[in-house]
């Protein structure tokens, strides 16, 4: 192509460049790199650097070309990290929008004498509602101050204000609103909402005061304030079942080793800071949602370790699952303890429908105390080892049981019923 090219001497300026780019690429790719280096080729060689600038000799290859770039895999925040992006309570103050005031116009016109009042009356101010969504998890995004829209103030020629649009404060399903330690509401389905705070009535216009004993009013009101609330969010995670143990008990690997979730887990106790939701999926396409939450310690209502305000986060579960740690001297006091906190947080939470988890059985001295645990509980006990995932199947099929006793039983009766996920 190229001798061709040098044959008929054409000049350079007849081929544009772009084609001249596209004739030398196919050149490069049918020769070696060898010849072309050697290329007794009659075009200079300045010209063929110019016209190759955009080709890369060696590999005309996409893939090569292509930016190189890492894992697509969203990486993991870490706990520290979490707890500063999960909130889960938030004071919120909420001010409604004003409404806008009314006006007092008389219509003009020429020749037209008496045109008559012709105020138009404020728009009402924006309401604020607070909705659930789905698909946001936490209340960080909550910000501490809402102000309403302000409706418009009428004009003249009987121009009605236009309403202050309604504000919407998105939460996560779960979040229950209260007001001075009182329960206002509890939002627990998608798209559930509640207005908090109503905005103020607009203003009338001297319009609408016109009336046969007075023709010519000169009243006009300005709009109402809008109302003003104070209140508290608190987000309780929806999940059916909980984990509930000691530190270091091994609540975070067990649900590593039955779900999806991914708590970090390390060998020191109050690793896990924040609650983690897992799914355990059956085959019937069933779906059992498991919080793993922060670890509970003796004394942990007087505000010991992280104190027990996070248990709020499985006051919505219908099972609890008590995870022991059986290479401690005696698990069974342990069990005992952790009922007692919970009591102390809700009387009768220890409760619920629950199984006792006794991990680390494959450390040799938690196999000697599995029965005397055995002898000191009623509740069925499941030996099982996080680390090597041993015996969890049995774990997964007991917590169906439970479930499914749970949906029979008082789920149907819907109060607090947990949301399918
Ligand atoms: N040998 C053995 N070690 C385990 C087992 N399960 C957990 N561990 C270890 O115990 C330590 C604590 O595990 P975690 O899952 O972080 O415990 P946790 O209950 O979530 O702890 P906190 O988040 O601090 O409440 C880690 O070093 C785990 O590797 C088990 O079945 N066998
Ligand atoms: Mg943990």
């Amino acid at each position: 192509m190229l001798a061709t090219l040098s044959r008929v001497k054409s000049p350079r300026w007849l081929f544009p460049d772009i084609l001249l780019r596209h004739i030398l690429a196919q050149e490069v790719r049918r020769k070696p790199l060898s010849l072309l280096s050697h290329s007794s080729s009659p075009v200079s060689d300045a010209w063929r650097r110019k016209v190759s600038g955009g080709i890369r000799d060696v590999s005309t290859s996409g893939t090569l070309c292509a930016k190189v770039r890492g894992q697509s895999k969203k990486r993991e925040l870490s706990e520290k990290k979490l707890t500063r992006h999960f909130v889960d309570h938030r004071r919120v103050k909420l001010m409604a929008g004003s409404g806008g005031k009314g006006v007092c116009s008389f219509h003009s016109e020429p020749r037209k004498e008496w045109g008559g009042p012709d105020g138009g009356n404020g728009g009402d101010g924006g309401s604020i509602i607070i909705k659930t969504n789905r698909y946001i998890k936490s209340l960080a995004q909550v910000v501490p101050v809402y102000k309403g829209e302000n409706g418009q103030s009428g004009g003249s020629k009987n121009c009605y204000g236009r309403n202050g649009s309604t504000t919407y404060i998105e939460v996560p399903l779960g979040t229950v609103v209260k007001e001075q330690g009182k329960t206002v509401v509890d939002l627990s389905e998608h798209g559930q909402e509640y207005l908090a705070v109503y905005g103020g009535a607009g203003g009338k216009g001297n319009r609408f005061f016109l009336s046969n004993e007075n023709r010519a009013p000169m009243t006009a009101t300005p709009g109402t304030e809008g109302q003003e609330r104070s209140l508290h969010l608190e987000l309780r995670t929806m999940a059916h079942a909980g984990l509930v143990g000691f530190p270091n008990a091994g609540k975070s690997s067990l649900l590593r080793a039955i779900s999806n979730a991914r708590p970090a887990v390390a060998a020191y106790p109050f690793t896990t800071l924040n609650p983690h939701v897992g799914i355990v999926m059956y085959r019937d396409h069933e779906q059992v949602a498991v919080a793993d939450i922060p670890g509970i310690i003796q004394g942990a209502h007087l505000n010991r370790g992280l104190g027990i305000a996070f248990l709020r986060h499985i006051e919505r579960c219908r099972v609890l699952l008590f995870v022991l740690d059986m290479s401690t001297t005696e698990p069974w006091t342990q069990f005992k303890h952790l009922c007692y906190e919970l009591d102390q947080y809700e009387p009768g939470l220890s409760q619920r429908p629950q199984a006792i988890i006794a991990n680390k059985m494959d450390l040799p001295e938690a196999r000697d105390k599995l029965e005397t645990l055995k002898s000191h509980v009623t509740q069925k006990v499941i030996p099982v080892s996080a680390l090597t995932g041993r015996n969890t199947e049995e774990l997964i099929l007991h917590l169906r049981e439970l479930y499914d006793g749970y949906l029979q039983g008082e789920g149907n009766s819907g109060e607090g019923k947990p949301t399918r996920w």
